[in-house]
């Protein structure tokens, strides 16, 4: 059987914050502000697994609210999340994923990105994970530099 999943998430870019991107820190004069540490595409991708197995979202499962989840490193929210795939007896069939921001540049960092998330979800292959970024041409809030945003969609595959 296979299952779809997509996510969305934006968090607002600020001084005094590290700039966390799908587990990678960019060297960048603001970061990302949240409860965690507001890692945008992996907090995009968590939800996108949420979605395909019909579990609700990453704020359901990780409330904001709840103190133990303050700073937390989001791969290992993410580590978590897939736990629950496999529990319920799915493989990554593949995740693609896009990064909406101004700046920083992200294209040096995306294959870094790419192994931290195959890691985290188990994949046979590199191909099975796809990350891209666009800016929006200066437009809107991620244009005008005040935040970014993460879009993600998945497929699950009944192993
Ligand atoms: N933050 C970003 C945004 C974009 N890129 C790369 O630049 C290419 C062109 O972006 P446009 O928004 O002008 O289409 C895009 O395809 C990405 O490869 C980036 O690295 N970081
Ligand atoms: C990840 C969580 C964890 O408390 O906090 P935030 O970093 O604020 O991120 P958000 O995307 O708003 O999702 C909610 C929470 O699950």
């Amino acid at each position: 059987m296979i299952r779809v999943g997509q996510g969305f998430d934006v968090h607002q870019l600020v001084e005094g914050r590290p700039c966390i991107i799908g587990g990678v820190t960019i060297p960048y004069e603001k970061g990302l502000l949240g409860h965690s540490d507001a890692d945008v595409l992996l907090h995009a991708i968590a939800d996108a697994v949420l979605g395909a197995l019909g579990l609700g979202d990453i704020g359901k499962h990780f409330p904001d609210t709840d103190e133990a989840f303050k700073d937390a490193d989001s791969l290992k929210l993410l580590e978590r999340v897939w736990e629950l795939a496999k529990e319920r007896g799915y493989k990554l069939g593949n995740v693609d994923s896009t990064i909406i921001a101004q700046k920083p540049k992200m294209a040096p960092y995306i294959p870094q990105m790419a192994e931290i998330i195959a890691k985290a979800l188990e994949a046979e292959e590199l191909s099975q994970v796809n990350v891209k970024a666009t800016t929006t041409e200066k437009l809107g809030f991620a244009g005008r530099g005040e935040g970014i945003a993460a879009q993600s969609v998945v497929c699950l595959v009944k192993a």
